[in-house]
């Protein structure tokens, strides 16, 4: 059963939690109230969608929860630790060991070939990659005989698939994922979006998803529909109907 509530159900093991969280933009008369206090959890192992009109907020609510950019006020944590108390070195620490990104741009370096961007972060990071890790994340992800290729040898597919390996072969707390298939066609798309499946369902990672796509949500376990730097409401196990009524009656 998948309907739309305004009210947030409980969340029992949350790895992200945001408290009241207020982010404004600018001074004076062109102050822009991109988030209006957000309290919100997110489910560990679980595949989150964040959904909403343009303008809604729902890069800066991401970007405010992975500490690439600072809360006007309010709280964030993951897993356990205040991502809004920590001074920039800190920061840079939670993204490189803590977080995994995935963008609509790929950004892989382009003279490495795929193991070489997918093992980048660790090698940066002087960490050691979980060889079997590797070997499941390369799996799963469909990228075995195209590990020695550069990126202007792949498709956008394939290059969006190494990005997604980049993202999760360090078992990250958390990986967001800022519209990742938005540059990819339908076929492309769908087999990134199953592969942010599998990795929730068979590695437990969790990922949070921003998509304009109710296509691409509704592979998620939950959408969290903002609009005007707020929460409107959340729908459990989605799909694309219901998913498309929800973003209907929040007009
Ligand atoms: N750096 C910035 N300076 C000033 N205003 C900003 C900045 N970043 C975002 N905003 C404003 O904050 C509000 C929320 O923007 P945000 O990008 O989070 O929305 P969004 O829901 O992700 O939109 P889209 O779907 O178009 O990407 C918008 O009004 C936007 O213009």
């Amino acid at each position: 059963m998948s309907a739309f509530t305004r009210t947030l159900a409980p969340v029992d093991d949350p790895v992200v939690v945001v408290r009241d969280l207020k982010k404004t933009f600018g001074l004076g008369t062109t102050l822009v109230h991109a988030l209006r206090g957000i309290d919100l959890k997110l489910g560990r192992g679980e595949l989150t969608a964040i959904m909403g009109p343009s303008g809604s907020g729902k890069s800066t609510l991401m970007h405010c929860i992975a500490g690439l950019e600072g809360a006007t006020s309010g709280q964030v944590l993951i897993d356990g630790k205040e991502v809004t108390a920590m001074k920039e070195s800190e920061l840079t620490r939670l993204r490189r060991d803590h977080i995994g990104f995935i963008f609509q741009s790929f950004n892989l370096v382009p003279t490495l070939n795929a193991r070489e961007n997918i093992t980048l972060p660790a090698t940066i990071a002087g960490r050691t990659i979980d060889q079997d890790h590797f070997d499941r994340v390369v799996e799963t992800v469909g990228l075995g005989d195209r590990l020695e290729h550069r990126p202007t040898e792949l498709s956008g597919g394939q290059q969006q698939r190494v990005a997604c390996a980049r993202a999760m072969v360090g078992s990250p707390d958390v990986v967001f994922a800022d519209e990742p298939t938005g540059n990819l066609d339908s076929t492309a798309a769908e087999q990134i979006l199953q592969f942010l499946r599998t990795s929730v369902d068979e590695l437990g990672q969790s990922v949070v998803m921003v998509t304009h796509e109710p296509d691409s949500a509704a592979w998620a376990d939950r959408v969290v529909i903002l609009r005007d730097g707020q929460i409107l409401g959340e729908l459990r196990n989605p799909t694309r109907d219901t998913i498309l009524d929800a973003l209907r009656d929040g007009k």
